[in-house]
């Protein structure tokens, strides 16, 4: 695992966009698996800047995001769909018909599990995964539990993760309390793993997750299993583990 501990927002999300650029640029038909939240929009914005410099070409690129919320349409603000459209998809040339989200509408849970993992299948393993991490420490929607889920599934939020999400929906309307997401099985098979995350609220989750017990109570301990994950964290999500690095 490498850590690096980035000075700032800013610089984390330059840093995290460098990684994934170069991997476009390397292979530019790579399979992209993509985060939402907060977190990521710092780097989507510089993807977007190199795109509009002409450094990047996004035409055979294929991306599939981790997750997406129960009962939302593509086009309700708040959907992940709506976010990646608006933060990426929209701003770069990739094919839309390239990317891939749970379908939030989808009303038989089992067959949108099914057909998402077909979709992975078919995309093969994922070339560089982005990831942020939950004050739970859930990756994608996986949430603290008695095991790790392993394939797409769709779980019933914890009313932390619904908490912290309430901030980004207008006053009175209600965060879903399902969503849709793609397992611990199908993130762990990427071939890297780039996890990022800022802001002092989560130093402990990044010292819980990278250098306690690897327990499905905390998702993101997985992580410590797997053989190419880059940590990139500003100085103040970094604060707790500058003594055990
Ligand atoms: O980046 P944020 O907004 O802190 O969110 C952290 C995590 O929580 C989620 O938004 C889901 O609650 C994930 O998609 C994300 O990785």
């Amino acid at each position: 695992m490498k850590i690096i501990i980035a000075n700032d927002y800013e610089d984390m999300s330059r840093k995290a966009a460098n990684y994934l650029s170069a991997q476009v640029i390397m292979k530019p038909d790579a399979v992209l698996g993509l985060a939402t939240g907060e977190t990521p929009i710092g780097a989507y914005k510089q993807l977007v800047e190199w795109y509009n410099k002409g450094d990047i070409d996004f035409s055979q690129t294929s991306t599939i995001n981790l997750d997406e919320y129960k009962g939302l349409t593509g086009d309700h603000k708040q959907s992940y769909r709506y976010f990646m459209d608006t933060n990426l998809f929209d701003l770069i040339n990739i094919k839309k018909s390239n990317t891939y989200l749970p379908n939030g509408m989808a009303e038989d849970e089992e067959a949108e599990c099914a057909r998402y993992e077909g979709i992975m299948k078919q995309l093969g393993n994922i070339d560089m995964q982005l990831l942020g991490i939950g004050l739970n420490g859930h990756i994608g929607f996986n949430e603290p539990g008695e095991s790790f889920e392993k394939t797409t599934h769709c779980v019933q939020l914890t009313q932390s993760t619904i908490d912290a999400n309430q901030r980004l929906f207008d006053e009175g309307e209600a965060v879903p309390e399902k969503a849709f997401t793609m397992g611990i099985k199908s993130i762990m098979q990427s071939k890297h793993i780039l996890l990022i995350a800022n802001g002092e609220k989560k130093a402990q989750i990044i010292r819980d997750a990278f250098f306690g017990p690897v327990t499905p109570k905390v998702p993101a301990s997985i992580l410590q299993l797997h053989n190419n994950v880059t940590v990139i964290v500003d100085k103040e999500a970094g604060k707790l583990i500058k003594d055990v690095l």
